[in-house]
């Protein structure tokens, strides 16, 4: 059956868990038939002690992929790119193998190594070193390539920042736009996201936004305000800021039909199992996770110092949730917000 009513208690709890386990603040909005539910914990700045506010902006990490995805497969259905054609079609000599095909990026097939696991294997040196910084797309494609592959060009999936990357560089060559530009026209603008902008290489959220704490790899250190960067390191793979509603708009009129044709939003949802127990899944550009209740629910997390983000809707847009926390490297807190999903979408459990 249809997804249970949203057990808003349930919600409270999670977001309870969530900065239990280490992040300052944390929030949660639900659409649905009923309209829209939030509910917040903590606080968005722990400086001043301002109190997580609904309406704040953040930073979406690879919820970013998903815009990304929408605007390659709208390029695709008007013929500009060709999901089965080789990137070095488009990018010639951009990788060393012309059997990698634009459909191996957008499901993480392309057995292209992701170069963020060495950029960030100490997470607060890696990152103060790359906060400031401005990447070319060819620098990180080639700190990839200096990395052997993780697989044969479609063999298996392996999630890799590098893919959305080069899906980055082909929207740019396919539009002679800068990928900026794209989103704005084909997706900020028509479903009118007032909070979410990608203003990549500026470093600060402009507006209300909340602050992000990251944690360093030492064992009861402190977290570093890690609100203000480039994320130069990510671009069309993570580089996006919005706030909870938008995200709530986004995925719902993604799933409703808004963004892509019928058979094209189909082709996006042809999934991959990504975990042993086949309950989570990978498409072009979004997840599919199945929830205890038989829910299966769409859209993609995120991950970016200082923010965790969660983005999902049911299969008709009908029903969302967009869920943040403002702390990372703190994987407790990621999992007791993914506990959101549970109690929103599978709702109360029979008694
Ligand atoms: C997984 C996630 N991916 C993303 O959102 C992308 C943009 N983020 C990453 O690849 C994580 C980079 C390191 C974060 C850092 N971790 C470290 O530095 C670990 N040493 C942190 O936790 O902030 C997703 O798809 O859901």
């Amino acid at each position: 059956g249809g997804p249970a009513a949203p057990d808003l208690e349930g919600v409270t709890l999670a977001l309870r868990n969530t900065t239990a386990a280490g992040a300052p603040g944390a929030m949660v909005r639900l659409t649905g038939p009923a309209g829209a539910a939030t509910r917040t914990v903590g606080v968005q700045d722990r400086a001043t002690g301002a109190a997580m506010d609904p309406n704040s902006r953040f930073r979406i990490g690879s919820v970013t992929k998903t815009f990304s995805g929408v605007v390659l497969l709208q390029l695709a259905d008007e013929g500009r790119i060709g999901l089965d054609r080789p990137v070095n079609h488009y990018l010639p000599g951009l990788l060393p193998d012309d059997r990698i095909t634009v459909r191996h990026l957008l499901t993480h097939r392309s057995g292209l190594a992701d170069y963020t696991n060495a950029m960030f294997d100490r997470t607060v040196p890696g990152f103060e070193a790359v906060r400031n910084k401005v990447f070319g797309y060819h620098e990180l494609v080639n700190l990839s390539l200096r990395e052997p592959r993780t697989s044969e060009p479609g063999a298996a999936y392996a999630y890799s920042n590098t893919n959305f990357v080069v899906v980055g560089m082909l929207i740019e060559k396919a539009t002679g736009h800068p990928v900026a530009e794209e989103y704005e026209r084909r997706i900020i603008k028509p479903l009118k996201l007032k909070n979410t902008s990608y203003v990549h290489p500026r470093t600060e959220i402009k507006g209300p936004h909340a602050h992000g704490y990251l944690y360093p790899d030492e064992a009861g250190a402190p977290p570093v305000d890690s609100t203000e960067q480039t994320v130069s390191w990510a671009q069309s793979a993570g580089a996006m800021i919005s706030n909870a509603a938008d995200l709530n708009t986004f995925v719902s009129a993604l799933l409703g039909g808004r963004l892509l044709p019928a058979r094209t939003l189909d082709a996006m949802l042809a999934m991959t199992p990504t975990d042993a127990t086949h309950t989570r899944f990978y498409g072009l550009g979004l997840r599919r996770y199945d929830l205890s209740c038989g829910t299966s629910v769409y859209g993609h997390t995120g991950t970016v110092q200082g923010f965790y983000t969660y983005a999902f809707a049911t299969r008709d847009g009908g029903r969302t949730l967009a869920a943040m926390a403002n702390t990372s490297n703190r994987g407790q807190a990621n999992t007791a917000l993914g506990g959101t999903l549970e109690a929103a979408f599978c709702g109360k459990q029979p008694a």
